[in-house]
């Protein structure tokens, strides 16, 4: 679900869905310089926009050339110009915010991205979090009850990519803990209780990757706690 690489083999179908694109962000009324697509799946989606509807594309390059201008981002832009990003599917937003450091790296400035696919996996919560709305045509959610009602998938189907999609949740991995988080780790019992007043370690700000902890037996008598400053919740 969610995979738009073959839609390049199929013009009809890339017609229709880029349509969708552009009536999204006629709709919302978004106000842009350029587009550029996300690379690599979202290029020729661009491109077909742009070309379609005469708008001004620049193109990020994935990987830097060891000759000529060296430039990451190609195209004519005035430093301030907005770019407004388009992607075929957003799972955790890092494609698109990866993006978005390049361009504005380069000068321009990126606060809305359009996105055929939300895989509802956190894309949204951690771009917003980046100060990037995401404006996704359609959901995962949307689209397996379209598929269900059109006897394409059966219910369990249906139910077993909920399931996945509720389980792997990447805004809660790439940003746990979120920043300006205080951590404090305390041990406790095996029967899993705290022992109250043994914090003996504390940290602010995201821990790095090789210290996150995985709840495996191995750490029944660790736990890791989060108090958030901004809404006073602990986790
Ligand atoms: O929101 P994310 O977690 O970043 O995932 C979404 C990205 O993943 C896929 O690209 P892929 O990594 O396959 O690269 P490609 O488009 O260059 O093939 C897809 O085309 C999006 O760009």
């Amino acid at each position: 679900f969610g995979e738009y690489k073959a839609l390049v083999s199929h013009p009809a179908l890339t017609n229709q869905v880029t349509t969708c694109c552009l009536h999204d962000l006629q709709e919302e009324g978004l106000q842009f310089h350029s587009v550029c697509g996300a690379p690599y799946t979202a290029l020729p989606l661009a491109t077909v926009i742009c070309s379609r509807h005469e708008l001004p594309m620049v193109i990020r390059r994935k990987e830097a050339k060891d000759y000529g201008t060296k430039r990451l981002v190609e195209g004519s832009f005035r430093q301030g110009d907005t770019c407004l990003i388009i992607e075929d599917t957003v799972t955790s937003g890092t494609s698109i915010l990866e993006t978005a450091e390049v361009l504005c790296k380069e000068g321009l400035k990126v606060t809305d991205a359009v996105v055929l696919m939300d895989r509802e996996q956190g894309g949204v919560e951690m771009l917003a979090s980046k100060g990037i709305k995401l404006h996704p045509i359609i959901s995962i959610s949307q689209l397996l009850r379209v598929l269900q009602a059109a006897e394409r998938i059966d219910a369990q189907t249906a139910q077993s990519v909920h399931r996945f999609i509720q389980d792997n949740n990447r805004y809660n991995f790439t940003e746990f803990p979120p920043s300006g988080a205080q951590v404090f780790t305390c041990v406790t019992s095996q029967s899993r209780k705290i022992v109250p007043g043994f914090q003996h370690h504390c940290d602010v700000g995201p821990l790095p990757k090789d210290r996150w902890i995985t709840p495996t037996s191995q750490f029944l008598s660790l736990c890791g706690f989060l108090f958030h400053p901004d809404d006073q919740t602990t986790v």
